[in-house]
C-alpha cells in the first residue's frame, strides 16, 4: 500500500535542559486529532520534554497561532497537528498549501516547528496516519520538532534563538 514504506527514523535526542513545546492543534476532525495529540504528547515525554496544548478552529489558523504564541510567549519549538479531507472544492488546496508554507515560512525565520497536519483524500486515510500505533503522524512531528531544538542548540549552547522579534528585544 502507498505510503506505508518503513522509513530511516533518526535516534531520538537527548537534552541537558528539557525544552518545552507547544502542541497547537486544529480538532476539525475531533477523533483524528486526538489520536494525533497522543502520538505527540508521548514523544514530547519520551523525550524528556514538556508540552502545553491550544486549540484553533482549522488548519489555516494554525501557523498564525505559532507565530502569536512565538512573539508573546517562551516555547522551545511547536508541533502543528490537524487533519486536511478533500471535499468537492478547491479549498482543499488553499488550506493544505497555504498552512504548510505558512509553517515552512516560519520555519525559515527560526522557529522549531513540526508539522503534523494531515492533508488527505479520504477519513480512512487519516485514521492510518493519526494512528499512534500505525503511522503515528502526530509523533512524527513532535520528533521533528524535537530534533531542530536540538540542532539550534548544538552550537548555541542552548540559548533561545529569536524569530521575528527584533535582536536585543
Ligand atoms: N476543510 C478543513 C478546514 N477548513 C477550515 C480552515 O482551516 C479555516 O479554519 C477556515 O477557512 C477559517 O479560516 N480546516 C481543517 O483543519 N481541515 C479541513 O478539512
Ligand atoms: C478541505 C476543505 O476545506 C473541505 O473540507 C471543504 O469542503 P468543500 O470543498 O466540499 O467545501
Amino acid at each position: 500500500m502507498a505510503g506505508t514504506e518503513t522509513h530511516y527514523t533518526l535516534p531520538r535526542p537527548t537534552f541537558d535542559e528539557a525544552p518545552k513545546l507547544l502542541i497547537v492543534v486544529a480538532p476539525y476532525y475531533k477523533d483524528i486529532a486526538d489520536d494525533l495529540i497522543a502520538g505527540a504528547k508521548a514523544e514530547i515525554e519520551a523525550a524528556g520534554a514538556t508540552w502545553e496544548i491550544v486549540e484553533v478552529p482549522g488548519a489555516l489558523e494554525v501557523p498564525t497561532a505559532i507565530r502569536i504564541a512565538d512573539r508573546t510567549a517562551d516555547f522551545d519549538g511547536y508541533v502543528a497537528l490537524g487533519c486536511v479531507i478533500r471535499g468537492e472544492t478547491t479549498h482543499y488546496e488553499t488550506v493544505c498549501n497555504d498552512s504548510s508554507r505558512a509553517l515552512s515560512t516560519l520555519g525559515l525565520a527560526g522557529l522549531c516547528i513540526g508539522n503534523g497536519i494531515l492533508t488527505v483524500e479520504n477519513r480512512d486515510q487519516a485514521v492510518v496516519r493519526a494512528a499512534v500505533d500505525q503511522q503515528n503522524k502526530g509523533g512524527g512531528a513532535a520528533a521533528a520538532a524535537l530534533h531542530l531544538i536540538a540542532l539550534g542548540r548544538k552550537w548555541t549552547g542552548g540559548e533561545k534563538q529569536v524569530g521575528f522579534r527584533p535582536v536585543g528585544a
